[in-house]
């Protein structure tokens, strides 16, 4: 199928920071909808890219089903005039990125903009609720996906993961209803968008996910699944009992025995793939860990916790990725 988008216009007014994996995937989501008469209805999302200037590319996304739809997309310049149309900000950057990327965008945006991140692992936010003091109208969500998707090429990406989308509001001003309803978009494929106030609980608790399983993969070079194997349950439980301890001292009250449940039904549910770690470490790219079991250390430490097993999994992962 294919989706002819139309020149940027003051319509367009959902921004996409990052057009890699996950945010072509957001991009496609929001907008394709199956029919093109509809999908003209649907054009007011750009994605924000490292370019220069703002150029239009062809996008290629391989659906579920296998079938390539292509869609013309405009990729936005960081300093395009069009960022003051901007009332919507869906940053998909990797944890790393969020900082660099984002900051210097607020006070190009909108001046009610609402900015959602939704990244693996946990910390930005922080970062990114002060800056936002500076911008009283602005908000900020926080989320995150377990759809997944691999790039092919630059512009090609292709679908492999089906799973919730969960997002809930964190600071500043909320979202309106009218942008809550447009990101229905996400869930039209079947896949649940689930709402949360509070939202850290539901993050802490994909922490907790990526905590266990992206290391250890990474560490001992092993699809998700062969961490169901008994050797390897004294380490979960260890990361997961000091994960809860510091949760709980930033007001997070989370059960550890359902946490295990959930980690091992994830390991089950995923027990083919590769942790976006361990393919990070094989492909020599910087990892998440400062932002994953990095996080859990980070927070330790205000709260004078001891994290041994979180620790040393930090520094192993770092020592990992020199090679
Ligand atoms: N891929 C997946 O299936 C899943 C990923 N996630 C999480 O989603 C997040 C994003 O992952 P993913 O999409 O795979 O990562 P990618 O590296 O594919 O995408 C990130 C994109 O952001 C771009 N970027 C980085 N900094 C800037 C900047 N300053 N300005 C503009 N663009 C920038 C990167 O460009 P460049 O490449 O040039 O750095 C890249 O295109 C991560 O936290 C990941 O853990 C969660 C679930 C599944
Ligand atoms: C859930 C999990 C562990 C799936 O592989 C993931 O999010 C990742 O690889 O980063």
């Amino acid at each position: 199928m294919i989706v002819t988008a139309k020149p940027l216009t003051a319509h367009a007014n959902i921004a996409i920071l990052g057009a890699g994996a996950i945010g072509q995937l957001m991009y496609h989501k929001l907008c394709l909808t199956g029919q093109a008469v509809q999908a003209e209805q649907f054009n007011d999302v750009v994605l924000i890219g490292r370019q220069p200037i703002t150029q239009q590319h062809k996008l290629q996304f391989t659906d579920h089903s296998g079938q390539t739809h292509h869609t013309t997309a405009t990729i936005l310049s960081s300093d395009d005039t069009h960022l003051a149309n901007i009332n919507l900000l869906i940053v998909c950057v990797k944890a790393y990125q969020v900082e660099n990327a984002l900051l210097p965008l607020l006070s190009k945006l909108a001046p009610n903009c609402h900015v959602v991140l939704l990244h693996n692992g946990l910390g930005p936010h922080l970062a990114v609720s002060e800056a936002l003091e500076h911008y009283p109208a602005l908000g900020l969500s926080l989320g995150t996906t377990s759809q997944a998707a691999l790039k092919i090429s630059q512009w090609h990406i292709k679908h492999t993961g089906f799973g919730v989308t969960q997002l809930g509001h964190y600071c500043g001003t909320p979202l309106s209803t009218e942008l809550k309803h447009r990101l229905q978009a996400l869930h039209r494929d079947n896949q649940p968008l689930e709402w949360y106030q509070p939202v850290l609980p539901i993050l802490w608790q994909k922490l907790a996910i990526n905590a266990v399983i992206n290391p250890l993969s990474a560490l001992n070079k092993c699809a998700n699944g062969q961490l169901a194997a008994e050797e390897y349950q004294p380490q979960i439980t260890a990361i997961i009992d000091e994960l809860v301890d510091v949760a709980k001292c930033d007001g997070i009250e989370l059960d550890p025995a359902q946490l295990l449940n959930r980690v091992k039904q994830v390991i089950a549910l995923t027990s083919a793939n590769f942790s976006s770690m361990y393919q990070d470490v094989t492909h020599h790219r910087v990892t998440e860990i400062d932002y994953i079991n990095g996080y859990i250390c980070q927070q330790a430490r205000r709260y004078n916790l001891a994290v041994p097993t979180n620790q040393s999994l930090v520094v192993k992962v770092a020592a990992l990725s020199q090679y």
